[in-house]
Formats: C-alpha cells, sequence, structure tokens
C-alpha cells in the first residue's frame, strides 16, 4: 500500500511528516527511517514525525531523529506537527497533543505556532558552560567568533566525550547579540552534524541566557541559521515555567512512498 508523506520544516529544521492514525508504519524499522531521512538516497531530512490518535488529547507525536532512533523531544517538530494536525483538519487554532515528554499546549497564529515546553526545574552551571534539560539534553556554551567555528568537528567531540558518552547530548555555540537578541548554532544529537536550527535548543540557550545573567528580558529572539525563533517564560524558584517557542511551521511538499 502507498503511505502518503509530507515534507515540513520550521527554520529549516525539517521533517518527513506522516499521519499514522491507522498504525500503518513500521516503526521498529529503523534502517527504513533513516533511510528516508538520507538527503542523497531518501526523502532528506532532520528527523521523522509520525502523528498518531490519542484517546484523551488531540493527537500524539512520536519522534525519530534523522539516524532512524526515537529521541526525546522535538520543539521545531513539536511546532510543525501543530501545523499539520491543523491542515488534517484534526484542530483549529488551540491544540493540546502528548509527545514523549508529557503534554503540550499550542495555539497557531497565521505561519506561526506557540508551542508550551515542560517547565524546567534545574540548570547545572559548570565553568565553560551549563546543561539543562528542556525535553531533550542541551549542553550550551557562550562562544566568540561564531561565523568562523567548525560547528560539526567540536559540536560532536563535545557530545561524545565526558560526561555524556554514548548517551550524548545536544550542543549550543551562543553570542551575544543584544539584552534581547542571542544568536545559536545547534550540533544535533541523532542527526551527529550541525542542523539550521533546533527548537529545545534555542529554548535551552533562552533560559540559560537569563540564568547566567546575560539577560534579564523574559522574551529572547533566537537568530538560527535557518530563521529567528522567539522564547518566552516566567522565572519559577531555580527554574522556570510557562515557557513557549514562538515561530513559523510550513509544509514544503507532499509525496508518496
Ligand atoms: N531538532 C529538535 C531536537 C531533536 C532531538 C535531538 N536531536 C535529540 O535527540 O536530543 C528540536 O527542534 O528541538
Amino acid at each position: 500500500m502507498k503511505q502518503t508523506f509530507y515534507k515540513y520544516q520550521g527554520t529549516g529544521n525539517d521533517f518527513v511528516m506522516i499521519d499514522n492514525r491507522l498504525l500503518t508504519f513500521d516503526k521498529n524499522d529503523t534502517k527504513h527511517v533513516s533511510y528516508l531521512c538520507d538527503r542523497r538516497f531518501g526523502i532528506g531530512a532532520d528527523g521523522l514525525i509520525l502523528l498518531e490518535s490519542h484517546n484523551d488529547v488531540d493527537f500524539k507525536m512520536v519522534y525519530y531523529n534523522a539516524d532512524g532512533n526515537e529521541s526525546s523531544m522535538c520543539g521545531n517538530g513539536g511546532r510543525c506537527i501543530v501545523a499539520f494536525a491543523k491542515f488534517l483538519g484534526i484542530v483549529e487554532n488551540t491544540t493540546t497533543f502528548e509527545a514523549i515528554d508529557g503534554l503540550h499546549h499550542a495555539t497557531i497564529e497565521a505561519d506561526s505556532v506557540h508551542l508550551q515546553m515542560q517547565d524546567v526545574a534545574a540548570i547545572e552551571q559548570y565553568e565553560s558552560h551549563v546543561f539543562l534539560n528542556t525535553g531533550s539534553p542541551h549542553h550550551v556554551q557562550l562562544q566568540e567568533n561564531l561565523d568562523q567555528l567548525q560547528i560539526k568537528e567540536i559540536g560532536s567531540k563535545i557530545r561524545y566525550g565526558a560526561p555524556y558518552f554514548q548517551s550524548g547530548t545536544n550542543v549550543n555555540f551562543v553570542s551575544k547579540v543584544s539584552d534581547d537578541v542571542f544568536s545559536v548554532r545547534t550540533y544535533e544529537r541523532g542527526v551527529e552534524d550541525e542542523t539550521l536550527s533546533c527548537g529545545t535548543g534555542v529554548t535551552a540557550v533562552a533560559l540559560a541566557m537569563n540564568y547566567l545573567g546575560e539577560t534579564e528580558k523574559n522574551q529572547i529572539t533566537l537568530n538560527t541559521q535557518g530563521g529567528k525563533l522567539k522564547v518566552a517564560f516566567k522565572k519559577a524558584g531555580d527554574g522556570y515555567a510557562d515557557i513557549w517557542l514562538i515561530g513559523p511551521a510550513i509544509q514544503v511538499f507532499k509525496g508518496e512512498l
């Protein structure tokens, strides 16, 4: 049986999107997922996302990295699946759905999706970086000469090095533009390369910059290689709550497998 797929992108973080409400997609075939995400032999994407039915909320999101493995939360993918659910007529402009890290609320305003992220209870501060989990694990470090960095090379050393090793982390390099604007480049675990944008990554960067006192603002603009995202949040004890990731989510094309 032919399988219809869609391609979505959110600030250049791109995804194969499949309506799997009839459970026809083989979720255990890691090689097939990585083949579909391959940019030379397949469709090409940073990840693959299945939209499935849910008993209590609007739908369920299942996320795979380009290496074919199911992974933790994808913020840009979360925004894209909300746009996809609207396209399929499952939701209108507000929704609640379940992802691997729990329930997410979202609203749609024109091409922009506002996605509520899970609260962050704690941030670990080290000499040269901070570490936090915004649905996915993120190493965040301030960096000069961001444009000249060999992200794949230095990101991979950090991702596979101590204390992360095989389970790994995503790695974000940040430079301050102004009090409420930061530029970010991200090495993504599971893609094992720089991606043009990472939603949980820019969320981690915005919280980390506030935590380190680099900004007192609670709405930050993040310049990624693929465009601008916004993150809004409230401080809550030692952590952060009411965290929103805001930006475009665009359908690029439709095809058949
Ligand atoms: N692109 C994503 C992050 C996807 C998960 C990540 N690669 C991991 O395995 O931790 C985003 O937009 O958040």
